[in-house]
């Protein structure tokens, strides 16, 4: 076993949390080229034959179900947001062990996805319909993965949290105390740390660039609107997690 497992530290879990903002800045750059394109969630658009659903969530059983087979979720920092997927059939590699076993049922993918089509959507993507329905879908597909891992990401900010103090965790896990944990595991500063950096990554990563003039002040998405993605939906719901890791901690 080549893995330590102790390879992640909270420092190493916040590098990766900042590094993964890079690809979901990016995922709403892609996803806001197209408009909302709302018969691609639309059950009633579509008659694909044996499957009950839209468009989207076709192309995201589909995808998930061939990403099954070649061994995405043997990593434990993935997630997948379909249920009864077929087994690997690649060999695995030997991931490490270092979340708590009993942990690896926590999955709030339904919650994401509903939050995102239904909340986070609307906020970044202009109204109306192109026709590229397929094309939506895979790049709604990419981001949502890249948001799940994130959010996901609390399970390691989590343990590793609490092997660095488990004698401040151990009662409030035995009381059962979400408040308590909640309030225990927040570092506001560093939310909002984040809230900054990722408005100005949007900033960054979509500006409008030209070979010779100025930099324009218009952006592929709305740098605010991915600052408030963040403090309304992505480091909530990271949170969650967190709190639903440490709560079986010592099972
Ligand atoms: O960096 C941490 O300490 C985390 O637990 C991650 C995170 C986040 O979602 O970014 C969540 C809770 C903390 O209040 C700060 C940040």
């Amino acid at each position: 076993d080549i893995m330590s497992e102790n390879e992640y530290t909270i420092e190493s879990v916040r590098a990766s949390l900042v590094r993964q903002e890079d690809t979901i800045v990016f995922g709403l750059i892609e996803r806001a080229r197209f408009p909302i394109n709302s018969p691609t969630y639309n059950q009633l658009n579509v008659s694909i034959p044996n499957f009950n659903g839209s468009l989207f969530d076709f192309i995201l059983n589909q995808t998930e179900a061939i990403q099954a087979k070649t061994g995405r979720y043997i990593n434990p920092e993935e997630n997948p947001y379909t249920e009864n997927l077929p087994p690997s059939v690649v060999p695995h590699y030997n991931f490490s062990k270092f979340l708590h076993p009993t942990t690896a049922v926590i999955n709030i993918n339904e919650r994401i996805k509903k939050a995102y089509l239904n909340e986070m959507l609307p906020l970044f993507v202009a109204s109306g319909d192109d026709g590229n329905y397929a094309q939506t879908a895979a790049s709604d597909l990419s981001l949502l993965q890249a948001i799940s891992r994130r959010i996901h990401y609390g399970k390691l900010a989590a343990e590793t949290k609490f092997r660095a103090s488990p004698r401040e965790y151990e009662p409030l896990i035995h009381a059962q105390d979400r408040e308590g944990l909640m309030k225990l595991f927040t570092v506001k500063s560093v939310e909002e740390i984040i809230q900054k950096r990722v408005r100005k990554k949007a900033m960054v990563f979509g500006q409008e660039v030209s070979h010779d003039s100025e930099v324009s002040r218009k952006y592929k998405v709305d740098p605010t609107i991915v600052s408030r993605l963040y403090q309304n939906w992505i480091i909530p719901l990271t949170k969650v997690v967190e709190v639903e890791y440490l709560l079986r901690r010592l099972d």
